[in-house]
């Protein structure tokens, strides 16, 4: 099924709910939660360290370092599951993606807070390639100007989300804890991090 675009005023948004197949979303969440060398990213809230409520790891091409709510990574390197993904994304959106964050939501109390993907090194325009696995989450949108233009959308295993154009620019994204019981759930967003370009 073809990346469908999602009409939200000012953001450039394309969603497929079929990117991958159910078997290759399983195989390919079973095979990351095992492989991926999972950790607890520290993060800067109202001024302060703290550990964020989730597990991630930041994978790149070695001159891809990145800054990420205030700390700066230095990329693990690619997972050979994630070669094929990377290059399918990179052929059919155009970019040539040499960084992925990845995130693991162990259960519904594991979140992402309301940011935008706006880091210096991604450029004033970044396409961002969301590919979600496991538990279906839900996503939330919500413009920076007028808060009450927002949407909120389930992402289910398998399923792709391209932002791209004035997106991160326009809105904050946030992935919110939720009461009902899920299970574990891993999110890739794929990245192209422009070489020598850092944020301070
Ligand atoms: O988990 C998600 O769907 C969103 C993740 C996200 O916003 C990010 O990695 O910057
Ligand atoms: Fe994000």
């Amino acid at each position: 099924m073809p990346l469908k675009p999602w009409l939200l005023a000012d953001a450039d948004l394309a969603f497929d709910p079929h990117w991958l197949t159910a078997e290759a979303a399983q195989a390919l969440f079973a095979g990351l939660l095992a492989h991926v060398p999972w950790e607890v990213h520290r993060i800067r809230l109202f001024g302060r360290e703290v550990d964020s409520p989730r597990l991630s790891c930041w994978i790149g091409d070695p001159d891809a370092a990145y800054t990420y709510s205030g700390s700066r990574f230095a990329p693990r390197p690619w997972p050979d599951a994630l070669m094929p993904i990377r290059e399918r994304l990179s052929l059919e959106l155009g970019i040539g993606f040499n960084s992925v964050l990845a995130n693991l939501y162990r259960d519904g109390s594991d979140s992402m807070g309301w940011h935008s993907d706006s880091e210096a090194e991604l450029g004033p325009q970044p396409t961002i390639a969301s590919v979600s696995l496991g538990a279906t989450r839900r996503f939330a949108l919500k413009q920076r100007r007028d808060p009450s233009v927002k949407l909120a959308v389930d992402l289910p295993p398998g399923s792709l989300l391209v932002m791209r154009g004035d997106t991160q620019a326009n809105y904050r994204h946030a992935l919110p804890r939720t009461a009902k019981p899920v299970g574990a759930r891993i999110n890739l967003t794929f990245r192209r991090i422009v070489p020598g370009v850092r944020s301070s």
